[in-house]
């Protein structure tokens, strides 16, 4: 029985996770960490460090800003984390590298199988067509996301990256009266709007042609199954830093 602690449980990711688990027997929530304790299923506290429970794994849906404290938590606790939460600083980032090196941490800004299938594709069409086509990626989200761009459109981006020979600059939005697009930007846009779950689209705009690779989540189930895929995974794993990689290559 896979213990788990749900660290912003309250959310609305953190609600889908509670669902799935109450859904499965191989695993349980033995508690929940939240700004707002509320009655649960489990008790909610507001640090890790009050937690009494035994655990063997945290999955992480909360606020960029909580990351750093739970870390240093999890690392006195020794407990493995799966950090789902975008909107990391490079500060918050070098904590959870720091962090990777006493316990195993699963980091991906987007858990679901359909965008690392993306990932992989996108790379291989940056490769063959970086000379000739400017690349821009829109993202779409629901009005209540506090972060922009998305954790999952800077990824894509920093892949692209890694496999271009010049590397691009990013432009967040663009907004001008006098200025063309230049060669070496990478555009990255952010619509907010309703219930939207989550749209990732990359387009690649060449002379009289575009190809246009897109990912569409439908329920926020997708990234709750990813994660616990993940958190099953990461109990079994050495310290390190581990990303959806490392589960599509186990199959
Ligand atoms: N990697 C992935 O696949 C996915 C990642 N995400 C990311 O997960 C994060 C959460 O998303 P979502 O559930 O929609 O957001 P919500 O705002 O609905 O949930 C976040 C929860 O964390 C709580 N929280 C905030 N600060 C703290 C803190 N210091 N300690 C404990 N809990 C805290 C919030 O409380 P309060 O509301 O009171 O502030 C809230 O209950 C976001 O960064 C989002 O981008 C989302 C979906 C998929
Ligand atoms: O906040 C969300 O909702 C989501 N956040 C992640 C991101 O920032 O990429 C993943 C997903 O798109 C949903």
């Amino acid at each position: 029985m896979l213990k788990i602690i749900n660290h912003g449980c309250n959310g609305k990711m953190g609600r889908v996770i509670s669902r799935l688990v109450s859904e499965k027997s191989d695993c349980k929530i033995v508690a929940g960490i939240d700004k707002n304790p509320s009655s649960s299923d489990f008790p909610i506290y507001t640090s890790l460090k009050d937690v009494k429970e035994d655990a063997d794994v945290i999955i992480d849906f909360s606020f960029h800003s909580a990351v750093p404290e739970l870390l240093k938590n999890a690392e006195l606790k020794k407990i493995p984390v799966v950090v789902a939460t975008t909107g990391l600083s490079d500060d918050e980032l070098c904590t959870l590298k720091e962090a990777a090196k006493t316990i195993p941490i699963f980091r991906s800004a987007n858990m679901s199988l359909g965008i690392n299938i993306l990932i992989n594709l996108v790379k291989e069409a940056a490769k063959i067509l970086q000379n000739n086509y400017d690349i821009e990626i829109i993202e779409k989200h629901h009005n209540m996301k506090k972060d922009a761009p998305s954790g999952t459109a800077l990824m894509i981006a920093d892949a692209i990256n890694e496999v271009l020979t010049e590397k691009k600059e990013y432009i967040y939005g663009r907004h001008s009266k006098t200025d063309t697009r230049k060669e070496n930007e990478l555009g990255i846009h952010a619509i907010r709007g309703g219930t939207i779950v989550g749209e990732h689209e990359v387009i690649f705009a060449g002379h009289d042609e575009i190809l246009t690779i897109s990912h569409s989540a439908r329920s926020r189930e997708i990234f709750a199954i990813g994660a616990l895929k993940a958190a099953e995974f990461i109990v079994n794993q050495k310290p390190g830093l581990y990303d959806m990689n490392s589960l599509l290559e186990k199959g």
